[in-house]
């Protein structure tokens, strides 16, 4: 209060001041222009840190000062001027009297060095004041020394320590203002030095100080003073309940020991480039790679730790002429999530007996295989044991493991050891089919990934775990294995969670390793990227129909369900037909062909095969059977229309020649036609070779035939009848329709296409032909000549060698057209034999030993 009192004082004093100099200077004094203004910096005695206060303590010295300049002026004025009352007298003007007399000294703005002279409210200006110590801290401590201590307990969790001042403290400051004023510039200075750091060094300090119990006991509350004003600096209170503990925490314990430990690399455990060494080109595959490291092993810069095999290439090659490829990395690459645990899944490393399967399996023996791969072939492709699915070892192969590239196992085994990229997969969630497997590097075509372990079990055991324990299971890790045993992974390697594909990417293949058999998914012939999911074709066996599943693999040649196309969606069937057709063709082309004749070389060896041959052939067998029937039928009709109709022309024309010409004894008719025919024979055989052959048949004439078509002498047309002249005009007829027949593409459609004159020849031969009905064909056909009817009976066995006979008969008409009859009678007659007759044929073994298999087949079948 009586700082503030004291400001008050000053500043109205220094506002009067300040008037009485106004006044003074108003008469015109020169002074006035040399003044400061109140707002220039005065030169100050203060401190930097007191100049930065305010503008409030500057213009109070600033005033001062100019009071102190002015004095000396205002001398004579004050020595003419009445002298005032003097100052002394009041306490005002003996304090003013005595700072201008004591103007050296420096002055303090206590409020503002305490803080308080802006915002702080008056009525906390006494606690503070209370709570305060003022005073030099050498002094502080001097009277800390040896002054008693009062504790107040003002809350459980604060204590305040309040020195109880003595007055003889303050003896030597008569002046209470003077007191105050000797205070607040101890506050000040304390002030100047509460910097955390260097109270507590002092509070410390104070307390080592402190020497035997009392001065410790002064020293402890004193620190603990200390500490309190520290902790209310930075706002924090101490939370201890016992302060006394407190402090002897804080006297006895040492700044608490940090070990730092030493950073250390983290290394990459899943990703693209987890594990790969610094040679490692991803570009390439892993021998290639290898084979660039022993190339590079002298060259390598190990300069500096190079980003990620980039830099290193980028520093060897010069980057204006050479651009490779830029990779993204795997997780911005690879959509899929990261790789997750999977609960309950029992993890074993090989395969593991149960039950009976242990004592069963040791009864089969594997057989052995060898290799002899040299040096350079590395037991690559042409490895006899890599042929057979073997793995190299020493006992079978001559390499060593360096040398040797057939061993898939043992590199499974040493990735096992090696880190995540070495092992290569990693489960993952799958959108639609639960967990799967994906790469987590590449692979090469056919390259080993993982082996597929589980639990070895009997067929019986896996049918009672089906029924008992997987029974409402989904998904199912049964594979089949060697010795009729089934793998159940369902404890087993991570292979358990390869999913399926109808297209998929990897195999699963059996080996036989050291002569055990085992399981393993290889790369297929694409090879494996990094980020692909892994998957194989389950051939999945059901079951039964409750256990099958849909498949979800969204191939384009998706199957449907994990396992075989069911049977009534096959759309191959069509093609299965068409295989076994041509399948069919290809056997009977063999066995009908006229090179074929040791069809014995194409007898299937297998069951299944002869079984294939056999579908074939009786498949064929119909199908050129109802060839056959179709085309007998359409000639059949295309016979008894023309047979009708030569009918219905020959009545007519009897009836006419009966009307107007007397006809002739048969039998003198007869003979005429025999000596006419006998006379065309010689002069033909002189002549035939300049002759005009026709197709055309001609029967023999009679005498009532009009002689001025053929004049005496002139040359007619040689006819079979006439060289065959005890055929019967009905055999002729025969004849001519077999020649319809088998050149039907010769013959007009139908016989009312026939020319004037054909059809005038043909009537005029008809005069002795007899009348050929339907019913007289029949009968015609009953005798000897039915071997000629064959478009009547198609099915009818006939042999080669009667179709030979009934084409040498009829061939000599016509040099163009007999090789194609000739050719067609052979089609006929190959279609023909393709029929029931085929059966009976293959069945009485007519085709001499050809096909003897596919003929027990037919026969067997029919
Ligand atoms: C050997 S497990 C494969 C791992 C399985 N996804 C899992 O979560 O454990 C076989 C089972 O996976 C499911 N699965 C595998 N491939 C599938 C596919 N393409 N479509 C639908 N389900 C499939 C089936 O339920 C099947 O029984």
């Amino acid at each position: 209060m009586a700082g503030r009192a004291t400001s008050r004082d000053s500043t109205a004093s220094t506002s009067s001041s300040l008037l009485a100099h106004a006044q003074q200077q108003q008469p015109g004094s020169r002074t006035s222009s040399s003044a400061s203004p109140p707002t220039s910096t005065p030169p100050t005695s203060l401190g930097d840190e007191a100049s930065v206060l305010s503008d409030a303590m500057k213009l109070e010295h600033t005033v001062e000062a100019a009071v102190e300049s002015l004095a000396p002026l205002a001398q004579p004025e004050a020595q003419a001027a009445p002298s005032p009352a003097p100052e002394a007298s009041t306490p005002e003007s003996g304090r003013r009297a005595m700072r201008a007399s004591r103007a050296s000294v420096t002055t303090y703005n206590v409020q503002i060095l305490a803080g308080t002279a802006i915002h702080t409210p008056s009525k906390y200006l006494d606690k503070h004041h209370k709570n305060v110590l003022h005073g030099d801290v050498e002094t502080l401590r001097e009277k800390f020394r040896t002054a008693p201590v009062q504790i107040i307990h003002k809350s459980p969790k604060k204590r305040v320590f309040r020195r109880q001042e003595s007055q003889e403290d303050l003896k030597d400051i008569s002046d209470p203002a003077e007191a105050q004023l000797a205070t607040e510039a101890a506050e000040a200075q304390r002030r100047k030095s509460t910097r955390v750091h260097d109270l507590r060094k002092e509070a410390f300090r104070n307390s080592l100080n402190a020497a035997g119990e009392a001065l410790a006991h002064t020293g402890h509350a004193l620190m603990s003073g200390g500490k309190d004003m520290l902790q209310s600096a930075l706002g924090k209170r101490s939370r201890a309940t016992n302060d006394e503990e407190a402090i002897d925490q804080s006297t006895s314990t040492e700044p608490e020991k940090v070990f730092f430990k030493p950073k250390t690399k983290k290394w990459l455990k899943q990703g693209l480039y987890v594990g790969q060494h610094r040679e490692f080109d991803p570009r390439f595959s892993e021998s290639q790679n290898r084979m660039r490291r022993k190339h590079l092993k002298n060259k390598e810069n190990r300069v500096l730790p190079l980003p990620m095999f980039a830099g290193q290439r980028m520093l060897e090659t010069d980057p204006q002429t050479e651009w490779r490829d830029f990779k993204l990395p795997f997780d911005t690459y690879n959509p899929l999530p990261r790789k997750v645990k999977v609960d309950g899944w029992v993890k074993l490393h090989k395969n593991r007996f149960i039950g009976d399967a242990s004592a069963l399996w040791k009864r089969e023996k594997q057989d052995q295989s060898s290799c002899y791969c040299s040096v350079e072939d590395g037991c690559g492709e042409s490895c006899h044991n890599r042929i057979m699915s073997y793995e190299c070892d020493s006992t079978n192969c001559k390499l060593s493991p360096e040398q040797c590239g057939n061993r898939p196992f043992a590199q499974l085994k040493k990735r096992a050891k090696g880190n995540g990229y070495d092992y290569g997969v990693e489960v993952v969630k799958t959108e639609n089919r639960g967990y799967g497997v994906r790469a987590m590097r590449n692979f090469e075509p056919h390259q080993v990934i993982v082996e597929y372990a589980g639990e070895i079990i009997t067929q019986a055991e896996c049918e009672r775990r089906m029924k008992q324990v997987y029974k409402k299971d989904t998904c199912y890790y049964l594979m089949s294995f060697d010795n009729k045993m089934i793998i159940d992974a369902t404890r087993g390697t991570i292979a358990r969670f390869v999913n399926h594909s109808c297209e998929p990417n990897c195999e699963m293949i059996k080996w036989t390793v050291g002569s055990e058999p085992r399981m393993a998914l290889f790369a297929g012939s694409r090879g494996i990227t990094t980020g692909e999911e892994l998957t194989y074709d389950y051939n999945f066996d059901p079951f039964s129909s409750k256990n099958i599943q849909a498949c979800r693999c969204g191939t384009e040649s998706c199957r449907g369900v994990l396992g075989p196309r069911p049977k009534h969606k096959q759309p191959e069937e069509k093609g299965l037909a068409s295989a076994l057709i041509s399948g069919a063709k290809r056997t009977y082309q063999q066995l009908l062909g006229p090179g074929s004749g040791s069809g014995s070389s194409s007898i299937p060896n297998s069951p299944k095969k002869r079984k294939f041959t056999s579908m074939a052939s009786s498949i064929m067998t119909k199908a050129q059977n109802a060839m056959a029937e179709n085309v007998a039928a359409r000639l059949r009709a295309e016979q008894e229309a023309a047979e009708a109709k030569a009918a219905k022309a020959s009545r007519e024309n009897r009836a006419k020649r009966r009307s107007s010409v007397k006809p002739l004894r048969r039998s003198s008719a007869m003979t005429l036609t025999s000596q006419r025919a006998k006379i065309v024979r010689k002069v033909t055989r002189h002549s035939l070779p300049a002759l005009k052959t026709t197709t055309r048949t001609y029967t023999a004439k009679t005498a009532t035939t009009p002689i001025k078509k053929y004049k005496p002498g002139a040359l007619k047309p040689v006819t079979k009848a006439s060289r065959f002249g005890s055929l019967s005009k009905s055999n002729s007829v025969i004849a001519k329709t077999k020649r319809r027949m088998s050149a039907p593409e010769k013959m007009p459609e139908t016989p009312t296409e026939m020319s004037e004159d054909e059809s005038e020849q043909d009537e005029s031969s008809d005069d002795e032909t007899p009348n050929i009905t339907p019913a007289s064909l029949r009968s015609a056909k009953k005798n000897n000549f039915t071997q000629t009817t064959l478009p009547f009976k198609p099915l009818t066995g006939v042999s080669k060698a009667t179709a030979s006979t009934e084409l040498d008969f009829d061939d000599s008409d016509d040099e163009d057209v007999a090789p194609r009859r000739k050719r067609q009678a052979t089609a006929s007659n190959s279609v023909r034999g393709s029929g029931s007759g085929v059966k009976r044929g293959y069945t009485r073994g007519g085709r001499g030993g050809r096909g003897r298999g596919g003929k027990r087949g037919v026969s067997s079948r029919a």
